[in-house]
């Protein structure tokens, strides 16, 4: 705990992933799947790892303001920090000069989800915590009308060990993927023992009546299918387009129009209950005021915390906690490069202290990149196992992190020489 933060490094890190359609959807048609990478050094050699997540492009940008924050953290030691982490939050998040970019959203926010999760982890290697400690760490600030503290501090169980965390899966069904890769894909997929699939839908009706039916034809009657058309539609526009492809029996319709359009997915929601498919939203939601007045208004049925979108640990459990007062399940949006690693940690604790339940619950998961963290997720018959190491399961092989590193990384080398 005494540990003195000395030093702060972000990198640039870079994955070509566009190249092949991984992760493609219908706005999002050439992600290169990218993280601003930040290294905690400390006096006494320990340190800690964090990262937010982008599409490539203006990854510089969030390294830039990762730097904006960087005075803020170094010279601190952990103690000072954890021993006041909803004071070291409020400090990143209202800088009187930098929170003109925000305030708490876009690029600054990315960029102190990115540092906070390197504190985290720095913390979290350094020894253990119980719920009461962790729920300090959360800025009430502005939800106290729907939750105060005293009620966030929930039962705790423990099953994990065995069994695991129930998990979906998104890679058999990006945009830019063939009819042929897809059904290749869901069959291996099939056999590896999943059980639920998100397909990506939204650019052409006909073409995503044809992928749904193929899948639902491939997954049987039984097992679960959501689909995710990533904002691309306007409200009256997402009813009707859903509608057509409710006799696949979709769980959820995610992201159908606009991230910020609360009143826009209340009247989706309503509009889709009586076929039997819930609204699920998240990924992009850039705070917890946004998820406090999606709920208030019932805009949404599923709750995709993201573990780089919102401030880190601290504004996420925010949003586990009003979810489980509302009575929401949470199903947190994963994949990029290093979410699933992050976001497996606050679904355990959503699941030991906070709901208690796996009804509904299910994580994302997206089968890329893991091989270049240092402690990738272990997937067990489609369920996340517990993490053992110690940490935030961010910290990426120094390898990797040279190879991808952009734009001097031997991988962007060579892609620019094409
Ligand atoms: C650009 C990205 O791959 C997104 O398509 C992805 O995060 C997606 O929305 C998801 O739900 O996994
Ligand atoms: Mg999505």
């Amino acid at each position: 705990m005494l540990h003195k933060i000395i030093n702060l490094t972000v990198r640039d890190v870079r994955f070509p992933t566009s190249v092949e359609q991984h992760g493609s959807d219908a706005m999002h048609t050439d992600p290169d799947y990218s993280a601003a990478y930040v290294v905690l050094d400390t006096d006494r050699g320990l340190r800690g790892f964090g990262l937010t997540f982008t599409l490539g492009k203006g990854t510089e940008i969030v390294v830039c303001a990762v730097e904006a924050l960087a005075a803020l953290v170094v010279g601190k030691s952990l103690q000072e920090i954890v021993s006041d982490f909803r004071g070291f939050y409020r400090l990143l998040t209202s800088d009187g000069q930098m929170r003109w970019l925000g305030p708490e959203k876009g690029v600054t926010h990315l960029a102190t989800a990115a540092v906070l999760n390197a504190v985290w982890d720095l913390w979290a290697r350094s020894e253990g915590k119980d719920p009461e400690q962790i729920v300090s760490c959360i800025d009430f600030r502005y939800i106290t009308d729907v939750l105060t503290e005293k009620e966030a501090v929930g039962e705790t169980e423990d099953q994990m060990q065995k069994e695991g965390y129930p998990a979906y899966t998104t890679s058999c069904a990006w945009l830019g993927y063939p009819d042929q890769q897809l059904k290749q894909l869901c069959t291996d997929a099939l056999k590896s023992g999943w059980t639920k699939f998100k397909v990506k839908v939204g650019a052409d009706l006909e073409d995503d009546i044809r992928r749904c039916r193929l899948i639902r034809q491939m997954i049987g009657p039984n097992n679960t299918l959501m689909i995710d058309a990533n904002q691309r539609w306007d409200v009256a526009e997402a009813i009707s387009w859903v509608s057509r492809l409710s006799e696949f029996k979709p769980l959820w319709i995610e992201e159908p129009t606009s991230p910020d359009d609360i009143l826009g997915h209340a009247a989706i929601s309503k509009a889709l209950a009586p076929l039997g498919i819930g609204v699920a939203t998240g990924e992009q939601c850039h705070n917890r005021v946004m998820f406090k007045q999606f709920l208030q208004a019932s805009a949404l049925q599923f709750v995709q915390i993201d573990s780089c979108r919102l401030g880190s640990v601290n504004e996420n459990l925010a949003v586990l906690l009003m979810a489980h007062k509302f009575q929401v399940p949470v199903c947190p949006h994963a994949g990029g490069v290093g979410l699933c690693e992050l976001v497996q940690h606050l679904i355990l604790f959503d699941y030991i202290c906070v709901s208690a339940s796996l009804d509904s619950r299910m994580c994302e998961y997206v089968d890329h990149l893991h091989k270049h963290f240092t402690s990738p997720v272990v997937i067990q018959d489609a369920h996340y196992m517990p993490p053992k190491d110690p940490g935030y399961s961010c910290e990426m092989l120094e390898a990797s992190v040279q190879k991808h590193q952009y734009p001097e990384g031997d991988v962007w080398k060579l892609h620019m020489n094409k």
